[in-house]
């Protein structure tokens, strides 16, 4: 058994032999009363866990389609404390995982120890930080550490080996590895080396290994996820909710993950 609940639920899925999805959602796009009703509806449809997204007013990584939806749920007056709350009402009635993606920022004004005091309140199981090099994490890792909070590390294809190692040691409940250079957003294809470096990132890895940036389709996902535990969809996701369009969501998640 690993030391998070997160790792041991992705490693019990990933025993049934299918690739792992986990799809990106903005937390306060379409309203808060839509966090918890997509949460569910993604759960429905699948989904291995949530990357439930904070939004923020200087999203270095994020591409047009998520730094669109940032703004939009910003001025549905979302909070990084209004989203703990929302996601806490839901805490007894919901199996999936839910990961927060969030800038340090944000979790800086809230308070490191508070933060991650109200993650476990709320049943947050994990956390992505796209903008905290491992050199500064040392304060945010002890917090998230004191409440079991698995603390995913992103792997970029530009890290070299040395780096790569540690990034996928320390990693809890799964690893991230970025499988393009640049933000997010949909591509139509990857490289060749990102299946080399997804085949060596699984090799590293004592935890479940996601690929995600620039995934769209099943064909796409499927042909990642033959290198590595599964894949982590944003953009495409994102923009299907912003259309209204539940139908498809549930035909992208049901096709990568049947
Ligand atoms: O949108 P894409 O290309 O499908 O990539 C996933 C991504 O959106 C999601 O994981 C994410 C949104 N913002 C981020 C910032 C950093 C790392 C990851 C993210």
């Amino acid at each position: 058994m690993g030391k998070h609940k997160l790792e041991n639920t992705l490693n019990e899925l990933k025993a049934t032999g299918k690739p792992l999805f986990i799809p990106y959602m903005m937390a306060g796009d379409g309203g808060i009363n839509q966090i918890n009703e997509r949460i569910q509806f993604l759960e429905e449809c699948g989904a291995s866990a949530i990357e439930l997204g904070i939004p923020f007013s200087d999203p270095v990584a994020d591409g047009p389609v998520i730094q669109d939806a940032g703004l939009r749920a910003l001025q549905e007056g979302t909070t990084l404390k209004l989203v703990l709350d929302e996601v806490r009402k839901q805490k007894e009635s919901r199996n999936i995982p839910i990961i927060l993606m969030t800038y340090i920022n944000p979790i800086w004004n809230y308070g490191y120890e508070q933060f991650a005091k109200h993650c476990d309140t709320a049943g947050v199981d994990g956390i992505i930080i796209p903008d905290i090099p491992m050199e500064e994490e040392e304060d945010i890792a002890a917090a998230l550490s004191n409440q079991s909070i698995a603390f995913i590390r992103l792997a970029a294809m530009t890290s070299p080996d040395e780096r790569l190692e540690k990034i996928a040691q320390d990693s809890e409940g799964f690893l991230y590895a970025v499988s393009v250079n640049g933000t997010t957003g949909e591509r139509q294809q990857h490289d060749k080396n990102t299946l080399d470096y997804l085949k060596k990132l699984t090799a590293l890895s004592s935890v479940p290994v996601l690929a995600g940036f620039g995934i769209s389709n099943p064909e796409q996902a499927k042909s990642l996820a033959a290198y590595c535990d599964g894949v982590i969809v944003g953009s495409k996701i994102v923009h299907l909710f912003a259309e209204g369009k539940q139908t498809e969501i549930k035909e992208l998640i049901g096709e990568t993950v049947r």
